[in-house]
């Protein structure tokens, strides 16, 4: 009968050059296992063997002493001279075919992985019981071979995975700070999710190695036990359109009784609209766009919103999203013209990997962009067409690949959470004469969701309790709210007699959004369950 499979949730590899002064290595790698670790791997680049022999075989004496199995990285050898539990290789070591040759039965071998291809390969072969997947994030502990993958590029891999027993767990540059952010991102788009995290100098850099791995272990579990979270509600049956309209409605309560920061990064075009539409709504407007204020912003309840129509605050926009994870507030993220130019793809790609939106919204050109999808042409800032033929599963699918909600706005708005999606009918046809009605959509919802994160985290966690998910609440209902606001207000504004064009729609926009009652949503919303 072979072996369990061990349990991959919280992976050390050592690295005695990353041990603080005077830290003695066995007493380390014991706090670490006393913290929870639950697999080791000797990683020895520069040591003679002989000297690591010694090194695995007294750490293969500590490590059972907790049950826990101990790995060799390369060196086999070294993996059979003192009977290791296995070895690590990567692509440029022993091919595994040889590896498992050699070893004995029932040993555990894990190989490196960094592209889909890589994965595929070990599926083929068979013979792998893990990949090490990464680098996810710039590291200083190994010099690398390949590009780092990124937290997005980790679900393509996975997917290979998905009719395997193969596990998986990612490495590089994985810390407490980024560890929420790295796990919300790492799954595949039909769920497949990492069985563990492998972690180097974080833990053993650490004077108090046992409290960084306990703390690791705890954000994974409370991770683990969230559903297959797309940060919207689980319902037991699905919700009907007007259980969503009632819900969205309400919400506007909310937004006058928390007053949400609503934090907007945004471009110089719309942003004093987008600070009065906020104010007009009784939620709080800031604009701040230095790197340095971003720890300070993040830690005030209520929302981001990433608008990148003008690129100019790249460092405060990396910066914002990072410590806006970390303090589990959501971030709706914008992707002003990402169809238009080659920079903006790649700075979309690069904020996303940094850190974790709960919603993007679009236009259809710009959701064609992100899905790479031709049916749909951007030009500039605008889309081009008549939108897509299916939008329901282009969108359900941009929410599973991107694990948040996706809004698509136009002249019928869709949103979705890879599950639900609904299609919202409101709307004036002045909004899209004015500049920035999309940023405007894109303020409002941020403006929601920092009412629902706030109202859902009324009974803050318990001292020392770990939150599991990156941001509280039902951000499906905070991007319906949002949605529906403007484009009931935009109706109620064109109706008004004293509007005659562009200019005196927008203040009565403003006007408008400034008188909204629940009362009126609900009763002028168009919104069916597609
Ligand atoms: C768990 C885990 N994943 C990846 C690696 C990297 O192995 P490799 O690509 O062989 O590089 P070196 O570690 O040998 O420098 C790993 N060691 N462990
Ligand atoms: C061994 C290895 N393989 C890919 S990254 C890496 C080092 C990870 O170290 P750290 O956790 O300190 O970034
Ligand atoms: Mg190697």
């Amino acid at each position: 009968m072979s072996s369990p499979s061990p349990d991959y949730t919280l992976y050390l590899v050592t690295g005695r050059e990353l041990l603080p002064p005077g830290k003695d290595y066995y007493e380390s790698l014991n706090e670490s296992l006393e913290g929870g670790v639950t697999i080791v791997q000797i990683r020895e680049k520069n040591t003679d063997t002989r000297e690591f022999l010694e090194i695995a075989k007294r750490s293969k004496e500590i490590c059972h002493r907790y049950g826990v199995p101990l790995l060799i990285n390369d060196r086999i050898d070294i993996a059979l001279a003192m009977n290791a539990d296995g070895i690590h290789i990567g692509q440029s070591d022993m091919p595994i075919e040889i590896a498992r040759k050699l070893l004995p039965a029932g040993s555990i071998i894990g190989v490196s992985v960094n592209t889909p291809a890589e994965a595929e390969e070990v599926v083929k072969g068979g013979l792998a019981d893990y990949v090490g997947i990464g680098a996810l994030w710039a590291t200083n502990s190994k010099k690398l071979t390949s590009p780092v993958l990124g937290i997005r590029g980790v679900g393509p891999i996975l997917q290979t995975l998905e009719k395997t027993s193969i596990k998986a767990v990612a490495i590089g540059g994985i810390k407490s700070s980024n560890l929420l952010r790295s796990l919300h991102g790492a799954v595949s788009p039909n769920g497949r999710a990492l069985d563990g995290i492998a972690v180097v100098s974080e833990i053993v850099s650490s004077h108090q190695p046992s409290v960084v791995a306990q703390r690791l272990c705890q954000i994974i579990r409370a991770s683990k036990d969230q559903p297959f979270n797309l940060f919207s509600r689980i319902y037991a049956e699905p919700p009907t359109a007007q259980v969503l309209v009632d819900s969205a409605a309400h919400l506007l309560r909310s937004v006058k009784e928390y007053r949400p920061l609503v934090h907007q990064i945004t471009n110089n075009v719309t942003i004093n609209q987008l600070a009065n539409a906020t104010l007009a709504l009784g939620a709080s407007p800031i604009m701040a766009t230095s790197p340095h204020e971003m720890e300070d912003l993040a830690k005030i309840p209520g929302a981001l919103l990433i608008n990148f129509g003008t690129i100019s605050d790249k460092e405060g926009m990396l910066a914002a999203g990072h410590y806006a994870n970390l303090e589990r507030k959501p971030i709706v993220f914008d992707p002003v013209g990402i169809g238009a130019t080659a920079y903006r793809r790649t700075t979309a790609n690069e904020l996303l990997n940094t850190w974790q939106a709960a919603v993007i919204k679009g236009n259809a050109g710009e959701i064609a962009s992100l899905i790479g999808s031709n049916e749909v042409k951007s030009h500039g800032v605008d889309s081009l067409g008549s939108g897509f033929s299916s939008p329901k599963e282009i969108l359900c699918a941009l929410a599973k690949r991107e694990r948040c909600i996706i809004v698509m706005t136009g002249e019928t708005d869709y949103i979705s959470d890879g599950n639900l999606t609904v299609k919202l009918s409101n709307g004036s046809a002045l909004l899209g004469d004015i500049t920035g009605s999309g940023c405007l959509a894109g303020s409002t919802v941020a403006t929601f969701c920092g009412a629902e994160n706030k109202r859902s985290k009324r009974s803050e966690p318990s001292s020392g309790e770990v939150e599991g998910i990156l941001a509280a609440g039902d951000m499906f209902v905070g991007a319906i709210a949002g949605v529906l606001t403007l484009t009931i207000a935009s109706e109620l504004a064109a109706q008004r007699p004293e509007v005659h064009g562009t200019g005196t729609f927008l203040s009565a926009l403003i006007d408008e959004l400034y008188n909204l009652t629940p009362e009126k949503i609900i009763q002028r919303a168009k919104l069916e369950v597609v």
